[in-house]
């Protein structure tokens, strides 16, 4: 299990607050790895969710599966379901959401799963069984409900696509 500190720490330069949050967050995604290690961790978890989910206000569950090399700019108001799949090198900032919708028989959608490389925005909703592909700019306050194809530059609610974009380069 590799547990992707050195990617977080790298990309993270200059950020200290989204090191020390990707550290805690990468060190509470081990508790997933066997059911004696997260009976272990149970007291870290707690601390987790005290700390960094109530006192930070970032919900990044310890569930949810995320690629190496993350970001958190600012982070507060970040809220993540954990049926959500995060890429590669993608980077989350302030006041967003990730997460499902309810449906008229009032269960709940899938989450959405995004690409490597994809930058959101701050203050952004991404809702519903989507996909967002690789190498995708989210600008800032869009609300995406449908899936985005790979290099999509999109803005505004519901999200529109204004450019294609290069493959970015970390
Ligand atoms: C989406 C984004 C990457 C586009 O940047 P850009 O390539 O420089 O685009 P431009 O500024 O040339 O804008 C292109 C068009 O999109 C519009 N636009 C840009 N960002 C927008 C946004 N977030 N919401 C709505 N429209 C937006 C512009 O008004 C412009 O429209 P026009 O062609 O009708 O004039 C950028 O605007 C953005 O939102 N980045 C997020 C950054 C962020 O979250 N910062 C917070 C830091 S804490
Ligand atoms: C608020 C702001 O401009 O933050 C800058 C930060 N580098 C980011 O992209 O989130």
């Amino acid at each position: 299990m590799s547990l992707n500190l050195f990617q977080d720490w790298q990309r993270n330069q200059g950020n200290i607050k989204g090191r020390l949050v990707c550290i805690a967050f990468r060190l509470a995604t081990t508790a997933t790895a066997n059911k004696l290690l997260f009976i272990i961790l149970i007291p870290y978890l707690i601390l987790y969710r005290i700390f960094v989910e109530w006192f930070l206000g970032i919900e990044i569950p310890y569930k949810t599966k995320t690629g190496k090399g993350l970001i958190i700019y600012h982070g507060q108001a970040l809220v993540v379901n954990d049926g959500s799949v995060i890429g590669e090198n993608c980077t989350l900032r302030h006041s967003t959401t990730i997460g499902n919708k309810q449906l008229s028989d009032n269960t709940f959608s899938k989450c959405p799963v995004i690409g490597n490389n994809v930058d959101i925005g701050s203050n952004v909703c991404i809702i519903g069984p989507i996909r967002i592909g690789n190498s995708v700019t989210i600008g800032a306050g869009s609300v995406i409900v449908k899936d985005i194809p790979d290099y999509a530059v999109v803005v505004g609610n519901p999200a529109r696509i204004i450019k294609f974009q290069g493959e970015l380069v970390y």
